[in-house]
């Protein structure tokens, strides 16, 4: 790859002020133009495993004249909770944190989740950059503005839009990430390419071991590809009205998935899990071919994602996806493919057939 960043525009086509997603390498020199000469403060906000790298992420906005506090989270998961958001809360509140400051969310989706979150919610809503660390945080989570912590009762239950002003990906960050945390960002790639860029399925499937690694031929490639898929989408429908549904492909059974391991899976890996289910569902509804639904396990566990879930918790999930977002009163909906590329919404699906393609999943 060479020095100069290529650059993803999102938003700006219906509503949403435009923002950028720069996907190279050494971008933390962009950070000062994003957050601008207005701010006074910037909160770093960062995970546990991550403390040298957001200190050295407040030494240079230290060094370039601004008031620069790293606050540092809980790693993964605990991070997206009501208690960790209170606490940014009380250190945005003692360092006198106003609506021209600036917050920056280093790390991978949960810490970008969260930190988004914080953004929203503080003072009604201040600046934030999002400076995603993880696979799954380039080409996802960081990108589109969906914010939220988790509660008791579920996934992401507590949230709002709040776009970032914009999004680093430094591909050189993917070099410290453990093996599981990286593929577990493939899911969303692979999820990217069933609902509407199938050249990223074909770029696996040539080298399934090439992609589990950041120095593989098509790494930046398949970052960028899948940012495309998001950026186009979440320009059309920031807000979920409609088409934004089709990027909670597997979704609805992987949170429940999540929630009943108490968070110890990581997303991508229930994400991986719901697609297999979705692609069946799919197929049972007599929508989706044979040869489509079987790529799904094909592409998926030629990278190491998992395919498969405990068999007897269906109760338990079924009861957890009630309160899934696309829900609406009793009504369960599932985004499903009527083929490659072609998501669709299957609303209230007969109990029967959901049975059915959870028992294709089921070890
Ligand atoms: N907002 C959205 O649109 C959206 C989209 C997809 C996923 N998500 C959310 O993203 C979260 C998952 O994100 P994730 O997969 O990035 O996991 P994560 O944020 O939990 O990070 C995984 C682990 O890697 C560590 N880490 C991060 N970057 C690292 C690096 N460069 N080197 C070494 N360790 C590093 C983290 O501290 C953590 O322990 C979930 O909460 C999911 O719901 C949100
Ligand atoms: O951006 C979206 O919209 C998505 O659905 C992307 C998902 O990959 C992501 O996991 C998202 O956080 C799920 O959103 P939720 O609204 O179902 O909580
Ligand atoms: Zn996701």
């Amino acid at each position: 790859m060479n020095d100069t960043p290529t650059r993803i525009q999102v938003g700006g086509t219906a509503g949403s002020a435009p923002y950028e997603v720069l996907v190279g390498r050494q971008l933390l020199g962009e950070l000062p133009g994003l957050i601008g000469r207005d701010a006074k403060r910037v909160a770093v906000l960062h995970p546990e495993a991550l403390s040298a790298t957001g200190e050295a992420v407040r030494a240079d906005l230290a060094e370039q004249g601004y008031e620069a506090i790293a606050v540092q989270l809980p790693n993964a998961e605990e991070a997206k909770s009501a208690e960790v958001a209170a606490y940014c809360w009380s250190v945005l509140g003692q360092t006198h944190f106003t609506r021209t400051d600036v917050i920056v969310g280093v790390g991978g989706g949960a810490t970008t989740d969260l930190a988004g979150f914080v953004a929203a919610t503080w003072l009604r809503g201040v600046r934030w950059i999002a400076v995603p660390t993880t696979v799954l945080a380039m080409v996802d989570a960081a990108v589109g503005g969906k914010t939220g912590i988790n509660t008791a009762e579920g996934k992401n239950l507590v949230g709002a839009f709040h776009p970032p002003a914009g999004v680093l990906c430094d591909l050189a960050c993917l070099e410290s990430l453990p093996v599981n945390d990286y593929v577990s960002g493939l899911a969303e790639i692979i999820k990217a390419g069933f609902i509407a860029d199938p050249v990223i399925l074909d770029l696996i499937e040539a080298d399934p071991q090439a992609a589990r690694s950041p120095q593989g031929q098509h790494t930046a490639e398949l970052i960028e590809r899948s940012i495309r898929v998001k950026a186009e989408v979440v320009s059309q429908d920031l807000k979920e009205s409609g088409l934004r549904e089709i990027l909670n492909y597997g979704h609805t059974l992987a949170h429940a998935i999540e929630k009943n391991e108490r968070y110890s899976w990581r997303h991508g890996a229930a994400v991986s899990v719901g697609m297999v289910f979705a692609a069946e569902l799919g197929r049972l509804a007599g929508r989706l071919d044979d040869a489509t639904a079987d790529r799904h396990r094909a592409v998926l566990s030629s990278v190491g994602l998992p395919l498969t879930y405990k068999g007897d918790q269906w109760p338990r999930l079924l009861e957890t996806m009630k309160v899934d977002k696309k829900s609406r009163g009793d009504r369960l909906r599932f985004i499903v493919l009527n083929g490659l590329a072609k998501p669709a919404v299957l609303e209230a699906p007969d109990p029967a057939l959901l049975l059915a393609a959870y028992a294709e999943v089921a070890k």
